[in-house]
């Protein structure tokens, strides 16, 4: 090709994509934040147990009964590592609905936004995320937070 040095370092510069790990690096990332917030709602004052609860009951059935929607967890999980590879310029598309329309009815308070998040973080410790990368995410889904929080 005809580019110059300055287009080829750019068609080559690891995105941020890239940076986490790809689509496994993703995945090792929500898988950690699922585990954080599955943590989390089993504490004694959970902040999160209340808007999970519902997708928790499905996913484990009530009293006994069996499950009413089994996949529901896996189908966020799968849904959120669209998001996060499609929003770092990754190969991959989300296909869930708007973050306003998953998020409507339940109330999302501030408080629950800001443990949510401190989950993140911790995922993302765990799995070596540099500083910088993590400032990328948090942009990400903060942007979000107008969508998720009080509808
Ligand atoms: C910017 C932050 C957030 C992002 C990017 C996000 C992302 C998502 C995504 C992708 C889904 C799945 C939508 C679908 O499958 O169509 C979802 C569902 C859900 N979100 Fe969030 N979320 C965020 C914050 C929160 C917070 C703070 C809470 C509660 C404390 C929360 C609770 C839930 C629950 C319970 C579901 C499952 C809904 C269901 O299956 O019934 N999310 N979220």
């Amino acid at each position: 090709s005809c580019g110059s040095k300055e287009e080829e370092a750019q068609a080559t510069a690891p995105t941020l994509y890239d940076r986490l790990g790809k689509t496994e690096g993703i995945a090792k990332i929500v898988d950690g934040l699922i585990a954080n917030v599955g943590a989390e709602t089993a504490t004694a004052n959970s902040v999160m147990l209340r808007s999970h609860k519902p997708m928790l009951d499905a996913v484990n059935g009530v009293n006994g009964q069996a499950p009413t929607d089994p996949t529901r967890l896996q189908r966020l999980r799968n849904n959120f590592i669209d998001q996060l590879g499609e929003a770092a310029g990754g190969p991959l598309t989300y296909k869930g609905k708007s973050m306003l329309v998953a998020h409507t009815g339940m109330n999302v308070t501030a408080l629950e936004f800001s443990v949510w998040h401190k989950q993140l973080e911790a995922s993302l410790a765990s799995n070596g995320v540099t500083e910088s990368d993590k400032a990328a995410v948090y942009a990400i889904v903060d942007k979000m937070q107008g969508d998720v929080v009080g509808h």
